[in-house]
């Protein structure tokens, strides 16, 4: 038989009764609630964890007191759930709510909900959660400081060439002369050929020969024996070549190679064996030769300025990586790249770039190629402080003689002469706000300046 009217509060309450001393003990919050969702019994730990005093809470309804609480949602399905996360207060639970049964009938008469304070658990766990994302964060850093992520192709058909010569490239060991302007990518291209063939586990040793004085370029690649000269270490010391056996050396700026020397480093590449300044004893070496010039290297051979036999020998793959103003489709691409490795460099968001800088941005030419647009992205993101990038953010340079493609670009319908004076007197005056410099960069006097604000009535 089933049981009717207070009945079952009453088998309720009796059940609770005669284990009441055992629920006050435990450590879990306990709450039994009756079949219409009143709160019949609530345990001592319920107030400690929830922070709820019981006596305001006895005989009201769960849903007013804890109204994220799924026990009116078990009496009403009279089905269980377990492993609920809550909040109650500042506090989280997590909780197993059981309906209870009248044991004959099986009537459904109340829920009784046992839940743990997790707290202190979650507390960790968000604390875990942003150590983690620190710590993905520093790791992009850290790999874009080291320069070790993948370079970008894009789709302009010479790059794509020269990316798809340096993957053969780097199955063989063929030497590779690498050639294009300064800040095109040739060491870029130089480090995905090591990076992708067998040696990517070896050292990777870039030396710039015009950087180096003349009469140490010699020991600086090929070491020198103890004392072979004033000032050397009297241990002797190994050259770039030993440091990278196995692995590559990069001879950038070639070009600047001395003649003399040249000679020296043909014998290197013919032999594959190098001897110490001062020393006597060659020394075997498997070391894989990449080369870079930004100059006219085959002008240079008829000029005799470099030596024909060498230029043949590093020639043997010839890669040539095409200046930035002849690859300007893949601009955007390279903005958006850069955005994103230089933003998380500086531990900011990735900005927006307004229309107008973005005109700008695709319209220069860029005689620095990618390292001149690397270094103002990275100007123009440390000037931002709003998120987005706007022609303020951006070097005074890229707006002078831009202004008319600009104007241009920013129309869509073909403007009138006054439209453009007057547009163009507007944009200079927000961007370089002093009226002198105004008529310096447009080329007129002051006094025109001033005249022609009057006549198109430009606010400022
Ligand atoms: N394809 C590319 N993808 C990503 N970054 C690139 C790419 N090409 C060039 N860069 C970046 O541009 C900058 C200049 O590149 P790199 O030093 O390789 O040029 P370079 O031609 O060797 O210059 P230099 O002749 O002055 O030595 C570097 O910061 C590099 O990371």
């Amino acid at each position: 038989m089933g049981a009717e009217g207070g009945a079952p509060v009453k088998i309720l309450s009796e059940m609770i009764n005669s284990i009441e001393i055992i629920l006050n003990h435990v450590h879990e919050g306990i709450v039994i609630a009756d079949r219409d969702g009143k709160v019949l019994y609530v345990n001592e730990a319920n107030e400690r964890i929830t922070g709820l005093e019981n006596s305001k809470i006895l005989g009201k309804y769960v849903k007013d007191v804890a109204p994220e609480s799924s026990i009116p949602e078990v009496i009403k399905t009279g089905k269980e759930k377990l492993g609920v996360k809550t909040r109650v207060n500042d506090r989280y639970v997590i909780s197993n709510i059981v309906p209870i049964k009248e044991k004959e009938s099986g009537e459904l008469i109340g829920a009784i909900s046992v839940f743990l304070d997790i707290t202190e658990l979650e507390t960790l766990n968000a604390k875990l959660i942003k150590a983690q994302e620190k710590i993905n964060k520093l790791s992009l850093q850290l790999s874009s400081f080291m320069g070790n992520e993948e370079p970008i192709i894009g789709k302009n058909a010479k790059m794509q060439k020269a990316f798809s010569l340096a993957l053969k490239a780097a199955n063989v060991n063929s030497n590779v002369l690498i050639t294009g302007e300064s800040g095109t990518g040739k060491e870029v291209v130089a480090k995905f050929i090591h990076e992708k063939g067998t040696r990517k586990n070896k050292p990777f040793v870039a030396v710039n020969c015009g950087a180096i004085p003349e009469n140490l370029l010699e020991s600086e690649l090929f070491g020198y024996e103890a004392g072979a000269f004033t000032g050397a270490s009297s241990r002797g010391k190994p050259g770039l070549f030993e440091q990278a056996n196995g692995g590559t050396i990069f001879l950038d700026e070639i070009g600047d190679m001395p003649y003399p020397l040249q000679v020296k480093l043909l014998r290197v590449l013919q032999e594959k064996e190098i001897m110490r300044v001062g020393g006597t004893q060659k020394i075997k070496l498997d070391v894989r030769v990449i080369a870079a010039t930004n100059r006219d290297i085959e002008a240079m051979v008829k000029e005799k300025k470099f030596r024909e036999d060498l230029y043949y020998r590093l020639n043997v793959i010839k890669i040539d990586l095409p200046p930035l103003k002849e690859r300007k489709e893949d601009l955007p691409l390279y903005i958006s790249y850069f955005l994103n490795k230089l933003s998380s460099r500086l531990g900011k968001e990735k900005p927006k770039v307004a229309s107008a800088a973005m005109k700008l941005l695709l319209n220069y030419d860029y005689p620095g190629n990618i390292r001149e647009l690397e270094n103002i992205l990275e100007n123009s993101l440390i000037i931002d402080d709003d998120g987005s990038i706007t022609v303020e953010d951006l070097p005074e340079y890229l707006l002078k003689g831009n202004t008319y493609k600009y104007f241009d670009l920013l129309k869509e319908r073909w403007p009138k002469l006054y439209e453009v004076e007057k547009s163009v007197i507007e944009e200079s005056i927000r961007v370089f706000k002093n009226k002198t410099k105004v008529a310096e960069i447009l080329g007129i006097p002051r006094s025109t300046l001033y005249r022609k604000i009057k006549e198109y009535g430009i606010k400022c």
